[in-house]
């Protein structure tokens, strides 16, 4: 018979001795309820229900069972209240108010698995608890039943014990295994204790928000943008290993093929690459078959890398470069895994495939310079072929815009971005939908900046014309989303495309696509349009903040990993240190073997067939505790079950925290 040793701090922990025909007390033979043992009486030396129909048995005050061959310490009885008990107290019956079988089913308290000795069924093992039949004997009115739910008698600690089948009961020599289905499914965190989120009355809103993806989803899409940005190069891709401290290049495409990209008359790739210095991705524009003739076009990379907006996608650098076999400009910019343009996300699939074809064979595609005020991106302003101008199709491209509240959003987030940009005296150049990244719920960025200003460096062109065809292009793009038609301008369809707007938009969306798009305004700028669109301001402020909200709500429950990895690290440190391998407080009967004991019942736990249980709940609920080093006790068992341990969480956590701050302290 092992005993365990009072740990050298003062501890309520109760030793419980495996009990054994020689020394200890018979087990009194099952009997009905009212000559069982009450277990409040063995647990707490006395039972608060014994007038008010415990039915089972409480003996007189000097005829309580004797204690066990080492007593605990008198700090640990009187801290806690708790008496000295033998092996009998743990297999007493739980007091369990009715109540509580139907609120464990709303929310169970978390359940220690208490690990017996295989060799349970050799007759000297204690016999499994009658779990099944406590609810029946208590018959309460519902206001005691309440009263009792915060009483001191409740062990909610045991409270899961209620859930076992009778079947089990009944079979009292069978090995006492907490069935993982039985036990965890019903082991939630205590979110109230842990995790204190922010009360519900300060969230507005708990299914996500304008700009910010429900729970589930935000998490998801985090979770592939990380897995997405971490994704790793396709072998054979013919792609350089380094370029101007670039590693890891990836070609950003959803083709696997890779394709190349249109930027205006030229050809341009864009690649994923991570940068040496700080380990981070970005995204880097080639431009091919470029011949950068003055320095001085970098100026304007420059200006743009000061510019730092919400809205707008940053610049970094850029270079030229001929590691691909031709003269090449590359701009890096910011890197947001997973974004659509806009095109892809709201145009592109309204389009015929013949019709996606024409555009992806470059059918259209304009000169650089065409047109020096109103440069033509690649995929508006074209010319199309007759099949796609005929009014059935343009019936089909028309039949759904955007809804309004996202159309206002975006020109509200697109409307702020040209603003920062002319206040920096730059025109944005880029304002078309195959430029501007959505880059997270209704989040656009416009991208792609600066590289038209290196590119038509030396055509010295005037800005505030540039200005006026950004505003001028940001009508379009309201056209062509409205519409569904990135040719809603063009070919003949402003009438009709109008027409769309005025049946299925409000009068406000009509007006604001109407004044951008205009050619003869002389006081259009930037700052009249926002004047034009200040109603709408405020609904994106409130959207936005209410985003920050559901986002601050997140990380809070966040904050509960740092805890937990702060244990874990401690577990660390402490558990399994050679040097303590001969160190007796490490031992069976040092005041260490608990942190020892209580890592097996963490982590160690096995079914009944003798596999480990890798339940990530069971540990985390372990673990919260822990660190809230609540009152609620475990029994932790030696590893040759011969002998087991009452203890709390609060007193593991002062022996962890104690044995930590030793190390700590080690020299
Ligand atoms: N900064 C960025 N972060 C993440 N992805 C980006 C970034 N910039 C562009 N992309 C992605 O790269 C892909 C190609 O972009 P690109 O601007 O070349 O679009 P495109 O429609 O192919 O236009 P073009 O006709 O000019 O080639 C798009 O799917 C876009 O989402």
């Amino acid at each position: 018979m092992a005993f365990f040793a009072r740990p050298a701090s003062a501890s309520a922990a109760v030793r419980i001795v495996n009990p054994n025909t020689q020394n200890e007390a018979v087990q009194p033979p099952r009997k009905d309820s009212a000559q069982r043992r009450c277990r409040n009486v063995m647990i707490y030396g006395y039972c608060k229900f014994e007038d008010k129909g415990c039915v089972y048995y409480h003996p007189p005050v000097g005829e309580l069972i004797p204690a066990p061959a080492r007593s605990v310490s008198p700090a640990a009885t009187t801290t806690h209240g708790t008496s000295p008990i033998s092996a009998h107290a743990v297999n007493a019956p739980v007091f369990v108010p009715k109540a509580s079988s139907l609120s464990l089913a709303i929310s169970p308290p978390s359940t220690p698995v208490i690990r017996q000795p295989v060799a349970s069924s050799s007759p000297s093992s204690p016999a499994p608890p009658d779990y099944h039949q406590s609810t029946e004997h208590y018959a309460y009115s519902e206001s005691e039943q309440m009263a009792e739910f915060d009483a001191q008698f409740y062990d909610d600690s045991q409270a899961h014990f209620n859930g076992y089948s009778a079947g089990y009961a009944q079979n009292m020599e069978v090995p006492f295994y907490t069935g993982p289905t039985q036990v965890y499914m019903n082991e939630p965190l205590d979110h109230h204790l842990y995790t204190p989120a922010i009360p519900s009355a300060f969230v507005s809103s708990t299914t996500g928000s304008h700009f910010i993806h429900p729970t589930p989803e935000l998490r998801q899409t985090l979770q592939e943008r990380s897995h997405t940005s971490r994704s790793a190069t396709l072998l054979g891709s013919n792609l350089p290993e380094e370029l101007q401290g670039y590693h890891s290049f990836v070609l950003i495409d959803t083709v696997s093929s890779p394709e190349r990209k249109k930027f205006f008359n030229l050809n341009s790739v864009v690649y994923r690459a991570i940068n040496s210095n700080d380990g981070i991705p970005y995204v880097l524009r080639r431009i091919e078959n470029f011949r950068l003739m003055q320095q001085a076009a970098f100026n304007a990379i420059e200006a743009w890398s000061h510019i730092r907006h919400p809205n707008i996608v940053p610049v970094h650098e850029a270079f030229t470069t001929r590691t691909f076999n031709d003269s090449s400009l590359v701009v890096v910019y910011s890197y947001y895994p997973n974004s659509q343009t806009l095109f892809e996300a709201h145009l592109k699939s309204t389009i015929p495939s013949t019709l996606s074809q024409y555009l992806q064979n470059g059918g259209g595609r304009l000169a650089l310079g065409q047109s020096h005020s109103l440069p033509q991106l690649s995929q508006y302003g074209q010319p199309l072929p007759s099949p796609f101008t005929s009014s059935q199709s343009l019936r089909h491209l028309q039949s759904s815009g955007i809804p309004e509240r996202i159309l206002w959003s975006y020109i509200v987030q697109i409307a702020s971005a040209i603003k920062r940009v002319h206040e920096a005296g730059l025109a944005v150049r880029t304002i078309d939908a195959t430029k501007i990244l959505l880059t997270g719920k209704n989040r656009v960025r416009i991208g792609s900046c600066a590289v038209w200003d290196v590119l038509t460096y030396d055509q010295h062109l005037d800005v505030v014309a540039l200005q006026h065809d950004d505003l001028q292009h940001f009508g379009r793009l309201i056209f062509a989303l409205c519409c569904n038609n990135p040719q809603a301008t063009t070919n003949g369809n402003f009438q009709k495309s109008l027409e769309i707007i005025s049946k299925t938009y409000s009068h406000d969306v009509k007006s604001i696509a109407l004044y951008l798009i205009s050619k003869n305004h002389p006081h259009k700028n930037i700052n009249t349009v926002f004047e034009t669109i200040s109603g709408r301001l405020l609904t994106e402020l409130d959207d936005a903040l209410e985003g920050m909200d559901c986002l601050e709500n997140e990380m809070l429950s966040e904050l509960e990993n740092a805890r937990l990895v702060r244990l874990l690290c401690k577990f660390g440190f402490i558990n399994e240190r050679p040097e303590f391998a001969r160190d007796s407080r490490w031992s069976e009967t040092g005041d260490r073997y608990i942190i020892k004991l209580f890592r097996d019942y963490v982590f160690h736990q096995i079914d009944e067939h003798g596999n480990p249980v890798t339940n990530m709940s069971h540990v985390l609920t372990c673990l919260n505790k822990l660190d809230a080093g609540t009152e609620e006790k475990i029994m932790l068992v030696a590893r040759d079950e011969q002998s087991c341990l009452v203890v709390s969480y609060k007193e593991i956590k002062a022996c962890v925290e104690a044995a930590f701050s030793e190390l700590s302290r080690a020299r």
